[in-house]
């Protein structure tokens, strides 16, 4: 347990958790010495010499001092360190996470690391204070009493102690089951997490297929699910805690027998006799607490034992010595990828080049590998085969920072954060001034949405920037990689409709971009493609032509039987006149 705790906490907080649970182990063993010395002071003071229980009591009042100040120094650390663990938790996740490949992120995982990031975590933060404290009482203050009692009379340590070996037993099966049952539970609880996102996410579309009601079966049954785990962990945990109660009540039973036992057939002094049974009852109190302590530790552990499972994932390695990108030319060589390790390749020997000042629109049919190809250009994902390279260096040898410093993105499912329009922008930049703002708006756009809103560039967007049109939502990405000001801009064009403006507007971005930087755009629009200095025409994750426009027109080949079915379907788009009785 402790392990996983120093493991999860990381270096800079082991040290402090590692005193606190030393000190509170040291302040419980140390109450099992302050109980043992109430037989000395008992049995001396109810015998027939009670003046002689004198020195005993000073030993017991000087003890009882010390217990004070070493118990609320322990209290006050475990509290300091108790409020440090969820923030050493939250930032040591937040911190791996980022460094994840973008191919951890599924559906399932994300439902996983929300319960871990909240309920893992509160469970560990409780660790410290709530959950160690009663467990080192119940588990080291008998130990040592019971060590102790060797010292006045063996007989009754030696029943105590096998009583503490029964115990032991019993709380150890306990705590199993409790493990075992909270494993469980943690399992469907994630799946229905899972759901519960989904469903939330999918409500338009359930609504606009009249689904709302029914599509919410998939959620019923895990939530059933997740309260089917919740009663069977309790079938496991209650007759377990109930057996390990009865047996603590059982060994006091046992105890007093024999305590009485050896009093009645005389030896055992009476005096010593009381001491002693006073002395057991008063570590009866904290050993009853120990088996739902130990649940409690166990549910705790396995909450570490999954935040621990998300800090081992593997990130994307880093280099040790970044080397910076020489230009901003952009290289594919011979690159394959497959999202899934046992999955066929997305990506199959993609080779090209793109050079500083140039436009390329990378074109094809759905499910190609366009977007894909954007993706590893960021080094969301690391390739199986070949090389990304910016500037001739290899996108794993450039490091992090650098690499996001030369590369901007505008997706086609602008996700924009629950803030205002000039917040959302100063992620790309946090230390633009309002004129910067102004500079890119202008140039993208962004400036007529602006003017239209009547709170501004202090329009809240709301989550995902639902209050914002698709256009206007565009508008605001671009703008937001204009400010980047990264040398390398990736566009990736709505396949989805746009008006005739908003399409205008992200071709005559790409070509202004282009003067002065390396662009890429996913293209749809034949306008677009038409404007790019070169095509790379993708079919199946393969390279099936790449040139110039006009030499793959004359060529005849994929991209212009492309371009011509994309022409016929928009032309009967535009034209296509009402059909009159
Ligand atoms: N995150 C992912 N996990 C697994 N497979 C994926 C993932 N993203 C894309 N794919 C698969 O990779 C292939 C290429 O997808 P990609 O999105 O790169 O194509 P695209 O050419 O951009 O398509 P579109 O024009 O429709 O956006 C598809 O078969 C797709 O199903």
């Amino acid at each position: 347990m402790i392990r996983e705790l120093l493991r999860a906490m990381g270096p800079r907080y082991a040290r402090p958790m590692t005193m606190s649970l030393a000190l509170t182990s040291f302040v419980s063993a140390f109450q099992g010495v302050l109980f043992a010395l109430l037989v000395p002071v008992l049995s001396r003071f109810l015998g027939p010499e009670p003046e002689t229980a004198r020195p005993w009591v000073l030993a017991l009042v000087a003890a009882t001092v010390l217990y004070a100040v070493l118990r609320s120094a322990s209290l006050h650390l475990n509290f300091r360190v108790g409020g440090s663990v969820s923030r050493a938790l939250h930032h040591r996740i937040g911190d791996h996470v980022v460094r994840l490949p973008l191919g951890w992120f599924t559906g399932a995982r994300l439902g996983e690391l929300n319960r871990i990031v909240t309920d893992g975590v509160s469970r560990t933060t409780g660790l410290p204070v709530h959950t160690y404290p009663p467990l080192a009482d119940a588990v080291l203050t008998p130990v040592v009493a019971v060590a102790a009692l060797f010292l006045f009379d063996w007989r009754i340590a030696l029943a105590c102690a096998a009583c503490l070996v029964v115990l032991w037993m019993v709380f150890t099966l306990s705590n199993e089951a409790v493990a075992r049952g909270d494993a469980a539970r943690d399992a469907v609880a994630d799946q229905a997490a899972d759901r519960v996102l989904e469903y939330a996410r999918s409500q338009s579309v359930l609504r606009a297929f009249g689904r709302a009601e029914s599509g919410r079966t998939g959620l019923d049954r895990s939530l059933v699910a997740e309260h089917g785990a919740v009663r069977s962990m309790l079938w496991k945990a209650i007759p377990a805690l109930v057996a390990y109660s009865f047996t603590v009540r059982l060994a006091l039973t046992l105890i007093l027998v024999c305590a009485l036992y050896l009093a009645v057939g005389g030896t055992l002094d009476g005096a010593t006799a009381v001491a002693l049974l006073v002395l057991v009852v008063r570590f009866v109190h904290p050993l009853s607490g120990a088996a739902e302590s130990g649940a409690a530790l166990r549910m705790a552990v396995n909450g570490l034992g999954r935040i621990n499972a998300v800090l081992d994932a593997p990130v994307l390695p880093e280099p040790t010595d970044p080397v910076p990108p020489r230009d901003a030319s952009v290289e594919f060589d011979d690159v394959r990828f497959s999202y899934a390790p046992d999955a066929d390749p997305v990506l199959d020997g993609v080779s090209f080049r793109a050079e500083p000042g140039t436009l390329t629109a990378l074109v094809g049919p759905s499910g190609a590998g366009k977007t894909t190809v954007s993706r590893l250009l960021a080094r969301f994902h690391d390739v199986d085969g070949g090389a990304v390279r910016i500037g001739g260096v290899d996108v794993r040898e450039i490091g992090g920072e650098e690499l996001s410093r030369h590369v901007a993105i505008v997706f086609q499912d602008v996700y924009l954060f629950d803030a205002t329009i000039a917040d959302n922008l100063r992620i790309a930049a946090p230390e633009a001034t309002t004129e910067d703002l102004d500079r890119v708006a202008a140039r993208s756009g962004l400036d007529r949405v602006i003017a239209e809103l009547p709170d501004g560039w202090d329009t809240r967007v709301g989550e995902g920037g639902t209050s914002l049109s698709g256009g206007q939502r565009q508008r605001v990405s671009i703008a937001r990689a204009l400010l980047k000001d990264a040398p390398i801009v990736v566009l990736d064009e709505a396949s989805a409709a746009l008006d005739a403006e908003n399409e205008a507007l992200l071709t005559e971005t790409a070509v202004d971009l282009a003067r002065e930087r390396t662009v890429l755009v996913i293209a749809h629009r034949p306008a677009t493609v038409a404007a790019a200095d070169r095509i790379v025409f993708l079919d199946g994750g393969r390279v099936a032509e790449q040139g110039a426009p006009a030499e793959l027109l004359a060529a005849n080949g994929r991209h212009a039987a492309y371009v011509r079915a994309r022409e016929r379907a928009l032309g009967w788009r535009l034209t296509a006149d009402p059909v009159r009785p």
